[in-house]
């Protein structure tokens, strides 16, 4: 049995049973807690969920996408890697240049709807083509805005650091890491006050700090805002990746993941999914492997990094709240 993944299913049982009914910016209506709190010893196996299947290369393009500094969609595409498509999405048909069918609301009628569910597919389909194969459409509508990748890599400044124009958060926690392990201000963040509230979805894990001690490195995250059933497993193993990544390229060994939540939240149309989860049994936690010969973070490619002895349930499908 996994300590790791008890907790991801213990906190679970938690929302269900104590969270607060709230409604939220979708309009879905939540179970939600307050302030939450997993730690993950990654030294006990990589915490990728096996009660359900959880697509790892899913996460893995995701965390290349933001350490590149990228936030156009187009390489998640380019992936196969459709999780951030609906928030592109909403910059086209919220635009003037778009000319189908009404697409208001399209995250709650695809679900109600099957009618629309078709026609909304097409148009998907219509706007991820045209981010794949179209280069003025993808430079206009393709951003998801100032979160992760364009704030770790290429955090935009006027007055300080005036030579370089940005800054890169990223390569500055690699240098500081390795050059002053004890400090305190080993931090990420993907907070903008100027710029972040005006994305498409302001991001959700907004801070993470790492630590050195005893040879090994640690991180903990805040994230703002978690959806229990379908975000926060990829956050779990997004950054536990990191993690390993960051340690690989600094020289340590991997510690704990600490993973702080503020609104941690199931759907209401998620109750049935993640009480199917709970009832299932739990499998041993795979590995992760990562290529010895790769001497810089931003040098892994998909190849680069296996996930190894990986065995679960099934997947268990839910729709996404828009
Ligand atoms: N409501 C909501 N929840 C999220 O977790 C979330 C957002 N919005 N918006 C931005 C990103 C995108 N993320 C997502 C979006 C979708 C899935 C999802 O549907 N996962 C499915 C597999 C999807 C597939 O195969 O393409 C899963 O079963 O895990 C996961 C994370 C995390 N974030
Ligand atoms: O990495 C992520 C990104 C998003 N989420 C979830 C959390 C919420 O359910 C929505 C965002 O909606 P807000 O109203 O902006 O909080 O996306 C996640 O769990 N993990």
């Amino acid at each position: 049995m996994s300590k790791n993944e008890q907790q991801y299913l213990d906190l679970a049982q938690k929302v269900l049973n104590e969270g607060a009914l709230k409604g939220d910016r979708t309009g879905t209506g939540t179970h939600s807690l307050f302030g939450t709190q997993m730690r993950f010893d990654l030294q006990e196996g990589f915490p990728l969920l096996t009660t359900k299947k959880v697509y790892f290369g899913l996460i893995k393009s995701e965390l290349l996408w933001f350490l590149r500094g990228d936030n156009n969609i187009r390489f998640l595409l380019q992936h196969n890697n459709h999780i951030w498509d609906e928030w592109a999405f909403k910059n086209w048909v919220e635009s003037d240049q778009y000319t189908g069918p009404d697409m208001t609301n399209f995250g709650h009628r695809a679900i109600e709807d099957p009618e629309f569910a078709a026609t909304y597919k097409i148009q998907k389909d219509i706007f991820v083509d045209k981010i794949l194969n179209d280069d003025d459409f993808m430079a206009t509508f393709g951003y998801v805005g100032d979160v992760y990748g364009k704030l770790w890599r290429n955090w935009e400044t006027t007055s300080l650091n005036a030579d370089e124009g940005t800054i890169d958060q990223v390569s500055r926690l690699v240098h500081d890491i390795k050059t002053t392990p004890d400090s305190r201000r080993l931090i990420l963040t993907a907070w903008n006050a100027e710029t972040t509230p005006q994305a498409p979805l302001p991001s959700c894990h907004v801070l993470s700090q790492f630590y050195v001690a005893d040879g090994k490195l640690s991180v903990q995250l805040y994230q703002r805002s978690g959806d229990f059933f379908l975000g926060v497993p990829f956050n779990i193993a997004s950054y536990s990746l990191l993690l390993h990544m960051v340690a690989a390229q600094t020289g340590y060994e991997v510690g704990d993941f600490v993973h702080t939540i503020g609104d941690a939240h199931i759907y209401n149309n998620h109750v049935d999914q993640i009480t199917e989860q709970l009832s299932r049994p739990m499998h041993q936690l795979p590995k992760i492997w990562l290529n010895p010969e790769v001497k810089s973070l931003f040098d892994y490619t998909m190849d680069d990094i296996k996930i190894l002895d990986y065995e679960s349930e099934p997947a268990i499908k839910a729709p996404v709240a828009v």
